[in-house]
Parts: structure tokens; C-alpha cells; sequence
């Protein structure tokens, strides 16, 4: 494509060289070699990508975007924008030929619960014979094949390259996590989405958005980019603000929630740590459903993918079988080992909101102890400080018993993260103890549980790595657990 078509509809100044060429790809990363590429200049957290554009012309880079001049030999073509992520979004969606407009994009926002509505979607809309890809913090699932990245929503230019191949590819359907970092950083900006899903606000990634309004503001803009529906979880305080704010009649806005009334809404809920049953009334229809995972948490995140499904014109058969088929979720209150009334537990919960959430939903259904392990991944900030206190204070009142240990701490010093956490503990009078290395504290866990006990292991998840310093260590809950297990005795 020419560099000026890909330029289409920005403000831009060239400062050097010729528009009218060829550009076969575009990057970000200069360590990346692609030929007679675009270069975009990213002022990322760690290092200014303006730095490395000598690299990417090493690279291939004929053409470079930058915020600032840098000094670079004549014949590079140089392009500056007021803001090279803007910039970076509106030259993939141009690159790519807007793939968004061929699909049937859903975003769904909020602090905990985009996983488990993509996975519910996806299973409706497998049902319904619709092709459906999903990019969110599994990675990105296209033709059935999951393809890893490192972020829950891609830097723009994977976005649109993914959005574009599903388009070449035939899906209908593309189910999209939309993380606060994505939209503060323009990584979905000139997206368009057709729908747009709120599940909840409660605090965490105040390392970047510093304060809850920024927060929330940052999760909103989502709502400003659909074209058909909005709907919003209205037992949230942050979905009932949302709901005031939205006010374009060309997108309906229609709600969800088990206590406030709401557009979708659930009543006569039995559950049972297997299966939870429950009846749902949409504007104009109710049915049974039937889901296998346990908990208020749930009939609230499959009450957001019915809703999505309806508007969209699924029929209520193919929500019902497709929900049904869901069996487990990877690391979402998954059992991961059962034997008796015993079970261990593994869940994502990483937020103090989803700590309470999941003792909430397992209490029920222990007879015995509910012992749980987990650490606090926040950084040294004042934020990461209450978010630590704040976890600290749901163990201390939720669990019968707490092993404090790590989650993917990096840089951060150890024995400040432990400390702090254990304080919490400490002043809400929570009984516990500290292990720093996970392992351990998983096999003490399993060591001094009791045949009617229930082990939630909280914070990793699916994730089957550690990060410690500069160290990233392959680390499965799963395979520590069944191991230990192997030896107990109860
Ligand atoms: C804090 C944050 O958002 N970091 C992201 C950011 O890293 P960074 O700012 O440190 O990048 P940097 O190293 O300073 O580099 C700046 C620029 O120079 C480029 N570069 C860098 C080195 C080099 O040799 N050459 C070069 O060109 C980089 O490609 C980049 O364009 O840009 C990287 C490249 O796109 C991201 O992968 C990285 O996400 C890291 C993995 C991360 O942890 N992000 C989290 C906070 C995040 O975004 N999370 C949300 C989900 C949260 C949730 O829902 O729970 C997400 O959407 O994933
Ligand atoms: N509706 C909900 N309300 C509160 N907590 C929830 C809800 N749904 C899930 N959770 C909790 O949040 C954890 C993460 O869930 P999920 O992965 O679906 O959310 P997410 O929004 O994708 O999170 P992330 O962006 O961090 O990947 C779960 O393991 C569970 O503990």
C-alpha cells in the first residue's frame, strides 16, 4: 500500500522523503526485520522507541512515524504526528482495510470477567453455526487454534493484522477483551465494535490509571466506539454511572444484573459447586439455563453473553445447549484436584473484588477449612500499597486460613510485598502464615488440609509461568498440586 494511503485521515507533517511509496508492512519493534516497512516510534514505560529507529532501518524500515525529529539518513522517509499511538491505530486500521467493518466485533470490558464471557459467547455462537474468533488474555483463538501473545488486547498493529485474517479467514464473529491499558493506549482505537459489554469496576491497574474516574473514564471509551448495543452490568455501581452517561440513540443500551432490574435478568438460582441452574428473562422471552460452573459470579457473566447473543439475533435454543457445554474454564475456580469432599482449587482472582468474589462462592460448599494461597502482584506505589492491604483484609475475613506467598512479584522487593500483606493480615486478625516460594506454599496448603477441607489456590490461573527479577520460570499449579498429592495421606 502507499505510505499516503496508509496516512489517510491523520494530521500529519513529513519532514523528510516521499509519500507516494511502497509499504509492505508495518512494525513497531525494530528488532524486527520486515522489509520496506513502516517504523512507528513508541514512548513505551522502559524505552523510547524514537531511540531504536537506526535499528529498524538496519531492519528494513523504509519509512519512519515518529512525535519528535530524530537524526536519520536522507533517504527515510519521516512522517510526525502529534501521537504515534493514535498514529499507530489509524495507520493499521487503514493498512488493513478496516477488517472490523467485515466482522461482528464484540468488546467486552471491566475489571474481572472478560475471559469467562468471551468462553460463553464463543460456545452460543458455536451453536448458532457462526465462525468465531476470540483475542483476549488466553491469546487469540482463530480457525480453532490458539495463537499466544503477550498482551490481553494487541498493540494495534497485531490487532488489525488478527481482526484482518479472521476477515480472510470467514468468521462472523470476533469476541474481543478490551483492557483499560488498550483503550488508555489507543492499542483499539478506530476499532469498530458492534457491541459492547460492561461487566464491573473495582480497583486494580491504578499503577497506569492512578485513579478509579481515570479508571472508569478509560473502560467508558469502549461505549463511544460501538455501532449497534451497549450493555451493562447494572449491579455494578460504575455499570449503573455508565448507563447515565451513555446517550446515542443510534446504540441501545440494555442492561443486566441478579439484584437491581434490569433488561436481562435471573431468577430461581440453585447452585451446587458443579452446576448452577437458573431461569432468564429477556425483554420478551424466559428460559431455563443450566451452566457447570459455581457461584453468583457466573450466572452474572453468562447473563452479559446471553444478552450479547440475544441482541444479536441468536436464537434462545443454541444459547441454552451452548452454555451447557461449557464444562470448565481454565483457571476459573477450576478443580484441579477432587477426592471426596476435598478439593484444590485454582482461580485468576488477583483483585481484591475477585478474592472476595471466589471465597464467596466456595464457602458454601466446605465442610471443613477453607485455606487459601496467594500473593499480591502490585507495584511499590501507594496503589500497589492498599491493593495489598486490600487482599490482605478479604483473606484475613473470607478464609480460614491464609499461606501468604508470591504472584509474578518481578521487580518488585519481596520482602515488602510479603510484609505489607501480612500486616493486613495481621490487623484483621486473619490466621496465617508466609511462604514466599509458591511451590512450597502450595505443598504446606496440601500438607495440612483435611479430608473435608478445600485449598483455593487465587492469582495464576491458567498461567503457567512465574516472574521473579529479570526470571521468568515455568510454573504450573496443576502439575505442583497433583504431585503433592501423590504422597498425602489424610
Ligand atoms: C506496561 C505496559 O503496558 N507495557 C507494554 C509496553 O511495554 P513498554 O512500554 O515497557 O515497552 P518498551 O520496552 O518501553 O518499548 C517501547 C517501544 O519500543 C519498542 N522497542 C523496544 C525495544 C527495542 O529493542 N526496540 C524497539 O523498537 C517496543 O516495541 C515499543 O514499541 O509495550 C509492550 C509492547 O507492545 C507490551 O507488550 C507491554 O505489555 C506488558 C507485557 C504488560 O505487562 N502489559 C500489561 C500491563 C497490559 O497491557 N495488560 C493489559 C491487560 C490487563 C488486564 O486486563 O488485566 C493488556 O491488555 O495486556
Ligand atoms: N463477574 C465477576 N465479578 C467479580 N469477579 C469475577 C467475575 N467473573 C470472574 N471473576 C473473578 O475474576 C477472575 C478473572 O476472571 P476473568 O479471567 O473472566 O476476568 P478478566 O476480566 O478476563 O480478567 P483479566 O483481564 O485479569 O484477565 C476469576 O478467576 C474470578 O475470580
Amino acid at each position: 500500500m502507499l505510505l499516503k494511503d496508509i496516512l489517510k485521515n491523520m494530521d500529519y507533517e513529513v519532514i523528510q522523503g516521499d509519500i507516494n511509496q511502497e509499504i509492505s508492512a508495518l512494525t513497531y519493534d525494530s528488532r524486527e526485520k520486515k522489509v520496506d516497512s513502516l517504523f512507528v516510534c513508541i514512548k513505551g514505560f522502559t524505552l523510547d522507541g524514537h531511540d531504536k529507529a537506526q535499528e529498524a532501518v538496519g531492519n528494513g524500515a523504509r519509512a519512519i512515524l515518529v512525535e519528535r525529529e530524530i537524526p536519520i539518513s536522507d533517504d527515510i522517509t519521516v512522517i510526525k504526528v502529534a501521537d504515534t499511538r493514535n498514529g499507530m491505530a489509524k495507520a493499521a486500521v487503514n493498512f488493513y482495510n478496516k477488517p472490523a467493518d467485515s466482522l461482528n466485533v464484540i468488546g467486552i470490558t471491566g475489571t474481572n470477567g472478560k475471559t469467562s464471557i468471551t468462553h460463553f459467547l464463543k460456545v452460543i455462537l458455536d451453536q448458532a453455526d457462526k465462525k468465531t474468533g476470540i483475542i483476549g488474555t488466553l491469546g487469540t483463538l482463530m480457525n480453532e487454534k490458539i495463537i499466544p501473545t503477550n498482551n490481553t488486547t494487541p498493540e494495534a498493529i497485531d490487532l488489525q493484522r488478527f481482526l484482518s485474517d479472521m476477515k480472510d479467514s470467514e468468521h462472523d464473529y470476533c469476541l474481543m477483551e478490551v483492557s483499560s491499558h488498550s483503550l488508555q493506549l489507543k492499542r483499539s482505537a478506530y476499532t469498530s465494535f458492534s457491541t459492547g459489554i460492561f461487566t464491573n469496576l473495582s480497583p486494580d491497574h491504578l499503577e497506569l490509571h492512578k485513579t478509579m474516574d481515570d479508571y472508569f473514564e478509560a473502560k467508558a471509551e469502549l461505549f463511544t466506539m460501538t455501532n449497534k448495543f451497549n450493555i451493562v452490568n447494572v449491579d455494578d455501581f460504575y455499570g449503573q454511572k455508565l448507563v447515565q452517561q451513555l446517550n446515542n440513540p443510534e446504540v441501545k443500551t440494555l442492561s443486566y444484573g441478579i439484584h437491581e432490574k434490569a433488561d436481562f435478568y435471573a431468577t430461581d438460582i440453585n447452585y451446587s459447586f458443579d452446576q448452577t441452574t437458573f431461569t432468564v428473562h429477556t425483554p420478551n422471552e424466559s428460559a431455563q439455563i443450566t451452566i457447570h460452573l459455581p457461584g453468583e459470579i457466573y450466572v452474572s457473566n453468562s447473563l452479559a453473553a446471553i444478552a450479547a447473543a440475544y441482541c444479536n439475533g441468536i436464537n434462545m435454543e443454541a444459547i441454552q445447549n451452548g452454555l451447557n457445554t461449557v464444562k470448565n474454564i481454565s483457571g476459573r475456580l477450576e478443580t484441579v484436584y477432587k477426592q471426596g469432599d476435598f478439593r484444590v482449587v485454582v482461580d485468576f482472582a488477583h483483585t481484591e473484588d475477585a478474592l472476595q468474589k471466589a471465597l464467596t462462592v466456595l464457602r458454601p460448599f466446605v465442610s471443613g477449612r477453607l485455606i487459601l494461597v496467594f500473593g499480591v502482584y502490585a507495584d511499590m506505589s501507594e496503589n500497589g500499597r492498599d491493593k495489598r492491604y486490600g487482599m490482605g483484609r478479604v483473606a484475613a475475613e473470607y478464609a480460614d486460613f491464609s499461606i501468604v506467598t508470591l504472584d509474578n512479584p518481578k521487580k518488585h522487593d519481596i520482602k515488602t510485598i510479603m510484609k505489607e500483606t501480612t500486616d493486613a493480615l495481621e490487623r484483621n486478625k486473619g490466621s496465617y502464615i508466609a511462604i514466599e516460594d509458591r511451590a512450597e506454599a502450595i505443598r504446606c496448603a496440601i500438607e495440612m488440609s483435611h479430608s473435608d477441607d478445600c485449598i483455593l489456590l487465587a492469582g495464576k490461573g491458567h498461567e503457567t509461568t512465574q516472574i521473579i527479577g529479570d526470571r521468568e520460570i515455568h510454573f504450573s499449579e496443576k502439575e505442583i498440586v497433583q504431585e503433592a498429592m501423590q504422597t498425602k495421606t489424610f
